[in-house]
């Protein structure tokens, strides 16, 4: 696990480390960081390092100063350097004397600036960093651009420019990182807008001692593993938890099919299934249960509810039946839209451990969604009184007591029909097995986006379109995998 620390969380970390440090020596300490990785690419990507050219796209701050300041590490290399200072009047002093000392070049007009990143092995964005308002402006645009067509890859000085470094929201033109290197704290664009960062290396400047409890958690594989529930040699198939389905119609039976049988695949145990769609879920999974209603299902530790199950007032009706049990519940998708219509199931649901999973659009039925995702759900999480598992390529999830994980899902497989229905499925087996909302909805998009990749076979290749049916049968080998990283 680690964490992750706003803009706002870090300079106020910055400021006494300055204080105690010799001047410039924190900027020195991460330039020399990005001159490293930058060193470490060009070697990679062209076999060597002097010779190759560098372009240094430096702004009027303090990340201008840092690219600067690499540039004059890179120089030291035998590396090319051409910095195009963007504001030209402002470029940070000392790194500018320095980069001219070493003999850098440095240009100040566009034209020039896009010709020689045309030229170049490596661009450096030293654009802007953590003081970044709104996308990027013109000219550095041309610039950026100019890398794209010119298939330059780009190393981002702590933050891609023109991507909000808190939301992770990018501007109209950004600029798209090969890699990042970032100083003293990962900020929220790193696991937020992770597929623009590329592979973020994390240098540190002393600030450790000085950053409070970090407000974003990020899982990894061991913590997943370590909490993935496996039967003991004590355990029977009721002692693991019993999860209960209720999901689907005779209409849609897919989404009961597609979350019974993810069920039945994270855990042991037992899965229970109640509605309209009992034929299709024992055809497709004969060691399910499967009943007509939840009140014929018999015991479970936990629900699932919502899939397939339609808004009118059956549909509320089990919602309301479901909530009613006092076990923790999994709402998903005609759930979420059903607690956004009847105040009164919101009120059941508040303080009890239940795990909602929107997407954006059913979000928006429950709470308000703004630019700032995270922000949204904690305080979604906070007035529902239940925990928030906000979809999207970086999930969130919140928990009212203000625990915040986020998962980057590190590619956009999920991105179709029925994915949604398996996650559920995972989420409520983890429920059902006593893992709290909050681990069962991080570790259960965790898995979840780790089966997406396995099914597309992204670990060998490119990969390629993934069903979730599939993503669904991968569910055992993305088990498997985070398991093998228990430490
Ligand atoms: N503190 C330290 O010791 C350390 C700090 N460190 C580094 O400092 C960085 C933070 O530096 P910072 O606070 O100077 O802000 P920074 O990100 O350079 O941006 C401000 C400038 O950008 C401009 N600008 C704004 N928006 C823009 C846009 N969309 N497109 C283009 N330009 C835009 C804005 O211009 P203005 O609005 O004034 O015209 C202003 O001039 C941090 O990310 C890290 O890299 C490390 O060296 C570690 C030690
Ligand atoms: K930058």
């Amino acid at each position: 696990m680690y964490g992750v620390w706003t803009p706002e969380q870090v300079r106020a970390a910055e400021e006494p480390v300055l204080a105690r440090t010799p001047e410039g020596a924190l900027m020195r300490r991460a330039a020399r960081g990005v001159a490293q990785v930058a060193l470490a690419e060009l070697e990679r990507r062209t076999g060597g390092v002097a010779g190759c050219r560098v372009v240094v796209l430096a702004g009027a701050g303090n990340n201008g100063g840092d690219g600067l300041w690499a540039g004059y590490e890179l120089r030291r290399r035998g590396v090319a350097v051409t910095a195009v200072l963007l504001s030209p009047d402002r470029a940070h002093p000392a790194g500018l004397a320095a980069l001219r000392r070493q003999k850098g070049r440095t240009l100040s007009d566009v034209e020039h600036g896009v010709a020689a990143v045309d030229g170049a092995d490596l661009v450096l964005d030293a654009i802007v960093g953590t003081g970044a308002r709104g996308g990027l402006r013109p000219e550095a645009a041309t610039l950026a651009r100019a890398a794209a067509v010119a298939g330059v890859p780009v190393l981002a000085v702590d933050t891609p420019s023109g991507i909000d470094p808190l939301t992770g929201v990018p501007g109209d033109e950004f600029v798209d990182a090969a890699a990042t290197v970032t100083f003293g704290a990962r900020k929220p664009v790193h696991v937020l807008a992770a597929p623009r960062c590329g592979p973020v290396t994390l240098v540190d400047i002393g600030l450790g001692p000085e950053l409070p409890p970090a407000p974003v958690q990020v899982l990894d594989a061991a913590d997943v593993g370590e909490r993935w529930p496996v039967p003991g040699p004590g355990d029977d198939k009721y002692t693991q938890g019993v999860v209960g389905v209720a999901a689907g119609s005779a209409t849609y039976p897919g989404a009961a099919v597609l979350a019974s049988g993810a069920a039945a695949l994270a855990t042991s145990g037992m899965v229970r299934y109640a509605g309209s769609a009992a034929h299709e879920v024992r055809a497709a999974w004969p060691e399910v249960v499967a009943t007509d209603t939840v009140g014929e299902a018999g015991r479970v530790q936990a629900w699932v509810v919502g899939p397939g199950l339609g808004t009118d007032d059956a549909g509320a009706g089990t919602l309301a039946e479901v909530l009613d049990a006092g076990l923790p519940v999994l709402a998903d998708a005609d759930a979420v839209t059903l607690l956004g219509q009847h105040a009164e199931l919101r009120e059941k649901a508040a303080g009890h451990p239940v795990l909602i999973t929107p997407h954006a659009g059913e979000f928006g039925r429950v709470a308000q969604l703004t630019d700032d995702r995270v922000d949204s759900a904690r305080r979604a999480a906070a007035d529902l009184g239940v925990t928030v598992l906000l979809k999207g390529n970086a999930t969130v999830v919140a928990d009212p007591d203000g625990r915040v994980l986020v998962h980057p899902a590190g590619s956009a497989w999920l991105a179709t029909a029925g994915s949604g229905d398996v996650l559920s499925g995972v989420a409520g087996a983890l429920l059902a097995a006593g893992l709290d909302p909050w681990w069962a909805g991080g570790c259960a998009a965790f898995v979840h986006a780790r089966a997406a990749d396995v099914g597309a076979g992204a670990a060998d290749g490119p990969g390629s379109p993934v069903p979730a049916s599939h993503v669904q049968a991968a569910l055992p080998r993305a088990i498997r995998e985070v398991r093998g990283a228990i430490r």
